[in-house]
């Protein structure tokens, strides 16, 4: 039997609404050094969001996209390479305060063409894997921080 239509009593208010999960890819992109591994740290700008906090380069997946493909063109925007996505290093849910929740995965990437360039934030550096807790991440970051610092994962 079909259900009926029934008139809502309340108005809908969109900023109630739970927000769609967000699904964000980002790069782990490391070089060797005599003195071990480096990894790619990029800070975000004084007008952006979350301001001046740093990141993993990388963004949203985009309608249509897998993970690898949003991933190759975002690094491609954001520093203007053409890098080779390599392994899932983790995967991580993240609630922020403002009700926003993301669905973050992690990527290798050890292989790229071009030169990098910092196209769009504040700051670029890089850091050696056990510095990584020196730089003042987003939240969602790091447990991956943490792990990454204490020689786990790679
Ligand atoms: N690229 C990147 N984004 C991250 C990381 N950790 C983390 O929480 N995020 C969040 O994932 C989202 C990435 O989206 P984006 O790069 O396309 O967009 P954006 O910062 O301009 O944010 P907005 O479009 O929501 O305003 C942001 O909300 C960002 O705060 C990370 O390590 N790298």
């Amino acid at each position: 039997m079909k259900e009926p239509i029934r008139k809502l009593r309340e108005p809908i208010d969109p900023a109630a609404a739970p927000k769609p999960v967000r699904l964000v890819v980002a790069a782990l992109i490391l070089r060797d050094t005599d003195s071990g591994l480096e990894v790619l740290v990029c800070q975000r700008k004084p007008d952006q969001p979350m301001s001046l906090k740093w990141e993993f380069p990388g963004g949203k997946i985009e309608l249509g996209e897998t993970a690898e493909g949003a991933l190759e063109r975002e690094l491609n925007e954001e520093l203007g390479i053409v890098a080779t996505i390599g392994r899932r290093i983790a995967r991580v849910r993240h609630k922020y305060r403002n009700g926003g929740t993301i669905d973050l995965q992690f990527f290798m990437v050890r292989e790229f063409t071009g030169s990098l360039e910092n196209r769009i934030f504040n700051d670029m550096q890089w850091s050696p894997l056990e510095r990584l807790t020196e730089f003042d991440f987003l939240a969602a970051d790091l447990g991956l921080i943490r792990d990454l610092s204490e020689g786990k994962l790679l």
